[in-house]
């Protein structure tokens, strides 16, 4: 049975139509004999029928969105669709795609023989290399020698295509049943002409997020370009291939997030072990990680941009472009999954840097998450866990459920349950300084590991007896303490001042951050001395995830806790929400932009 698929129609970006049910194409599709000098037989798809009785025409449009532009599904499309653009009176140019579209190019004297010399088109398009569409349909249920417009026919032309064989014409009109005022980027004689072009168009789309700038947009875009100058359209020579493609985009995407917003939390070292140094620069661990509830809140929505993920952050300081965490995980991700979608990310940063604390490793986990999520789920866990590991260290951790042992460089992620209770306080303090990982691993040799103190054993205490100081082990801070001393004596005083209070006090990762666990408020000394006046003071809980889940913060209720969609709604509903829609945001108004799987390359 086909997939049953739910597609918004519509015309114009102010004004969206209703969805509309594509209802099973396999059950109702019917042949008839073709009309046209060949006798070929035409398959007619009933639900493009029906689709255009719905609204009483004989053509609807669709256009729709696909979050993960690039997935498996499109070279499927590339094998079946040929394209290209004529400029009437100006020459052409030809885009094909696929084995078959090369094939098709040349072949125009076979039009004659399926009596697709009287369809006429002075140009026809899918969406080529368009950023922010790829089709805009007109469907036409006449026959396979299409709508009722003639052509000179070139391309047209496959084996396939012959009317004898179950063929189907799929005209893509810009403008949907005649419509004038529709989406300036789907309009007919608004043909991307170049990048550039595509480009303008693209932020003109993106700006239009109200009808008045819709409407605006629409306005420049039709002065920009004569109307009719161009028409799409799209042979599609399997067409319930075609329909089951078209509805499995549109169930499997219809309830993907366009935006989602994350909690973005980072780790703690309980106890962290330096067995080797290896051969290629790096030392194997043995080590503890609990994911902590102090974290960052990143905001992803998709961008319409073909080349660019767009990162803005409240904090400066950190790398906005491609050395930003975040870019790298969006970029590893589109490039092991073939995915083609950009976003923008908004980085609400909470975290200190270079802390010890894997704030940045959290961030690029998070952005494999949140890429997946919005992609159509194109990796697993596991995937998102080893690409992870390409990216830095730390971040394969944050695919556990919170708590781990982690061995090798910091890929081999064992999950455990884990064997704190999640009320424990903690205070982490951390002074202005930072330590920068690789000089501390530097300055490291084997003679400060604490060799007693092996890190299973480590582990089974823990499990056993809970936390103590003598489990809190951390080969990294003699040679942090090296390069900060005041480090050294911050975790001193911090133990003495806090004996009693405080089950452990260990400095996490590479420094320069002393956790205390017990008590969630730091020393007095701590805000009674000028020395620690600009110390970063956070209180903090061990924080796990469930299966499936991405992090929340404890204590912010079921918005968070039960799952991403509710987060980010929870999170949109916050007073200095700046607008945008949260995940499943595609309430009545929505800029109705979805686009397929795929995204065709000039
Ligand atoms: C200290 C820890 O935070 C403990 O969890 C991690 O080991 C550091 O992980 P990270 O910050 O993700 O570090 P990466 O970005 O992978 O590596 C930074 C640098 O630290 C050194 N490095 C890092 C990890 C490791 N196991 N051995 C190392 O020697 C390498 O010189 C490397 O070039
Ligand atoms: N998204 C990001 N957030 C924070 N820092 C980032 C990010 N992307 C890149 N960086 C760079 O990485 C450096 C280390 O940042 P990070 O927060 O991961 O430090 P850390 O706590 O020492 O991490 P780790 O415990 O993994 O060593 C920063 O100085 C910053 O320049």
């Amino acid at each position: 049975m086909a997939t049953i698929a739910a597609a918004r129609t519509s015309c114009q970006i102010a004004t969206w139509r209703p969805l509309v049910r594509v209802e099973d194409a396999a059950a109702s599709s019917s042949s008839s004999r073709c009309g046209c000098c060949c006798g070929g037989e035409t398959l007619v798809v009933p639900q493009l029928s029906s689709l255009s009785s719905t609204y009483g025409e004989t053509k609807t449009a669709l256009t729709y969105r696909n979050a993960a532009a690039g997935s498996a599904s499109s070279s499927s499309w590339g094998r079946m669709a040929y394209s290209r653009w004529d400029r009437p009176g100006r020459g052409k140019r030809d885009r094909s795609y696929g084995d078959k579209g090369k094939r098709e190019r040349s072949d125009g004297e076979k039009n004659a023989r399926c009596g697709l010399k009287n369809f006429r088109h002075s140009s026809f398009s899918s969406s080529s290399s368009s950023s922010s569409f790829s089709s805009f349909c007109s469907f036409s249920s006449s026959s396979c020698c299409g709508p009722r417009e003639t052509t000179r026919g070139q391309g047209l032309n496959d084996d396939k295509l012959k009317c004898g064989r179950r063929s189907w014409i799929f005209q893509c009109n810009a403008v949907p049943g005649g419509e004038d005022d529709g989406n300036p980027e789907l309009e007919s004689g608004t043909a991307p002409s170049s990048r550039k072009e595509e480009d303008r168009r693209s932020a003109a789309m993106a700006a239009a997020t109200s009808p008045a700038m819709a409407a605006a947009a629409a306005a420049s875009a039709r002065a920009a370009k004569p109307r009719d100058e161009y028409r799409k359209i799209e042979y599609v020579y399997n067409p319930k291939e075609k329909i089951d493609s078209f509805a499995q985009t549109m169930s499997t995407f219809e309830n993907l997030p366009r935006s989602l917003t994350l909690f973005s939390p980072c780790k703690v070292n309980v106890f962290l072990r330096v067995t080797r140094k290896r051969e290629d620069g790096f030392h194997d661990l043995a080590s503890l990680f609990h994911v902590i509830d102090l974290g960052d809140v990143i905001k992803f929505s998709l961008s319409p941009s073909t080349r660019r993920d767009s990162l803005t952050s409240t904090v400066s300081g950190i790398p906005l472009d491609e050395r930003n965490l975040i870019i790298k995980a969006l970029q590893l991700y589109r490039k092991k999954t073939g995915a083609r979608q950009y976003f923008w990310i908004h980085l609400d940063k909470k975290v200190p840097t270079g802390a010890g604390l894997g704030g940045g490793s959290g961030n690029a986990a998070t952005a494999l998450w949140a890429a997946n999520q919005m992609c159509g789920g194109l990796a697993s866990e596991k995937d998102l866990l080893e690409w992870g590991a390409e990216i830095g260290s730390d971040v394969p951790v944050f695919f556990s459920h919170g708590a781990a042992y982690v061995t090798g460089r910091g890929e081999f992620v064992e999950d455990i349950p884990s064997p704190f209770s999640q009320d424990t306080p903690l205070v982490l303090l951390k002074p202005p300084e930072e330590c920068a990982t690789a000089a501390v691993y530097k300055r490291f040799n084997m003679a400060m590991a604490s060799a007693a103190a092996d890190p299973e054993k480590l582990l089974d205490k823990i499990r056993l007896e809970g936390l103590s100081q003598d489990t809190c082990v951390n080969d990294l801070e003699p040679p942090a303490f090296q390069i900060l001393p005041s480090l050294r004596a911050l975790k001193q005083r911090v133990a003495m001042a806090g004996r009693g209070r405080y089950s452990a006090v260990f400095m996490s990762g590479s420094g320069s951050t002393i956790v205390a666990v017990g008590d969630p408020d730091p020393p007095s000394f701590i805000y009674d001395e000028e020395e620690y006046a600009d110390l970063f003071v956070a209180e903090a809980r061990f924080l796990v995830r469930r299966a499936n889940q991405w992090y929340a913060p404890a204590g912010t209720g079921p918005g968070w806790a039960s799952g991403d969609a509710a987060a980010a709604a929870a999170y949109e509903q916050r007073p200095e929400d700046d607008g945008c829609r949260g995940a499943q945001g595609w309430g009545e108004g929505d800029l109705m932009d979805l686009r397929l799987p795929f995204s065709y390359e000039a």
